[in-house]
């Protein structure tokens, strides 16, 4: 077991700060005048005042080394939802969680703050203006979801004002903005390759999306809130933009910002549901022969043709949440942070 040393208030960790929402939030903590270790399976950049220690956060060992000192731990890890592998999302975001949660405990870090995803409360039905009181989903549209909440119910459960260990978990929804990986070169991969003539259903669904600065400062001040006393203890959150916008219209933005057409012919929505559900079937048949991986699987299907936005009400009460950057600024920002993404570039 390694020796507990008293942690400094001011020096954190970061699980997963190689990744999209891991490296801006370190970022915006280094400015903020924390000392900050990260943790992660790849080392992506570097950065002064920044540590790197390379590890798999199922390794507890490989974990101590890198909370030694250390007063709070941000959990930002994840395998990409579109990976869809199920051995891989139990073993790094349950087992993996249970062994981050023990680490925490054997290396003295008083204050765990989780990224989990506003999605675990979401079955691919609408939900309008959810709260955080709404249950988690029987039926989770995936395994990347299905293991989500099992990683938020053990992050929770772990918060104990007795062993002087508090816990919260950040619920973001459509994290969007430079850098990221996922949303942005998937949209623009598809418009490339002329799939993005059509709208799922009448377009009027309505969606979260959330610009990463947003969730970073959602996650500081969470950390920053997160005292004995406070009502953040044992607490899921929701943070996002705050300003719901119809799904094909972000899309719409995003796609002609970067020279693209948007769609415009509509398709019945039950009619793509079932198309992409019997692609996905096919693949999962498939799969030991040829791996294939449809654009449109039934996870974003659902996400592109349902409501699904979130209150904040409960961080603006209990952390004093404001989105920092609108919806408007945001879309700006992050199309000009993709040059390389422009049609004809
Ligand atoms: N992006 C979004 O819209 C949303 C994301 N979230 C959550 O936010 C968090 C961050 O997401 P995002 O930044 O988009 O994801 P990224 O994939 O960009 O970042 C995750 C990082 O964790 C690393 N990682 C994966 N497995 C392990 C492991 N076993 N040990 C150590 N590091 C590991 C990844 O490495 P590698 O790339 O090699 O796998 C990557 O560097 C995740 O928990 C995700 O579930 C929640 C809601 C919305
Ligand atoms: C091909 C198009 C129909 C869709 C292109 C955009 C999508 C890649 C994104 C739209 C909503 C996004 C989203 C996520 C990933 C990227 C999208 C599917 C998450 C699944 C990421 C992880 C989460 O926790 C929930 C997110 C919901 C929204």
């Amino acid at each position: 077991m390694a020796t507990r040393t008293r942690p400094s208030s001011k020096r954190c960790a970061v699980i997963g700060g190689s990744g999209f929402l891991g490296r801006h939030l370190l970022e915006r903590l280094v400015d903020r005048g924390y000392t900050v270790n990260v943790f992660d399976i790849r080392q992506a950049y570097e950065l002064p005042g920044v540590t790197f220690h390379r590890g798999d956060l199922c390794d507890r060992q490989a974990l101590l080394v890198a909370l030694k000192e250390v007063s709070i731990v941000f959990h930002c890890a994840s395998p990409a939802p579109a990976s869809d592998d199920r051995a891989l999302f139990q073993r790094v975001n349950i087992d993996g969680t249970r062994t981050v949660i023990q680490a925490c405990h054997e290396a003295g870090v008083q204050k765990l703050i989780l990224t989990s995803s506003a999605s675990v409360v979401f079955e691919g039905t609408d939900i309008k203006n959810g709260r955080e009181d709404l249950p988690y989903a029987k039926k989770p549209i995936d395994y990347y979801t299905e293991t989500k909440i099992q990683q938020e119910k053990l992050v929770l459960e772990a918060c104990s004002k007795e062993k002087g260990f508090l816990t919260v978990a950040i619920r973001p929804h459509g994290i969007f903005g430079p850098r990221d990986p996922q949303l942005v070169p998937i949209l623009i991969d598809a418009a490339r390759r002329g799939k993005m003539k059509f709208i799922i259903g009448d377009g009027s669904n309505l969606v979260d999306f959330t610009y990463v600065e947003n969730v970073v400062h959602g996650h500081i001040l969470a950390a920053e809130h997160l005292k004995a006393d406070s009502p953040l203890c044992g607490q899921a959150y929701h943070i996002t933009n705050d300003e719901p916008v119809r799904f094909w219209d972000f899309m719409s933005q995003i796609l002609e910002g970067l020279g693209y057409s948007a769609p415009r012919y509509h398709l019945p929505y039950t009619l793509v549901y079932g198309i992409a559900l019997l692609l996905w079937l096919i693949a999962l048949v498939l799969r030991p022969l040829i791996r294939i991986k449809p654009t449109f699987s039934p996870m974003r299907v659902a996400l592109a043709g349902t409501h699904h936005y979130y209150s904040c009400a409960r961080a603006k009460k209990d952390m004093g949440y404001q989105p920092l950057v609108p919806l408007r600024e945001a879309i700006v920002r992050t199309v000009e942070s993709y040059p390389h993404l422009r049609k004809g570039a």
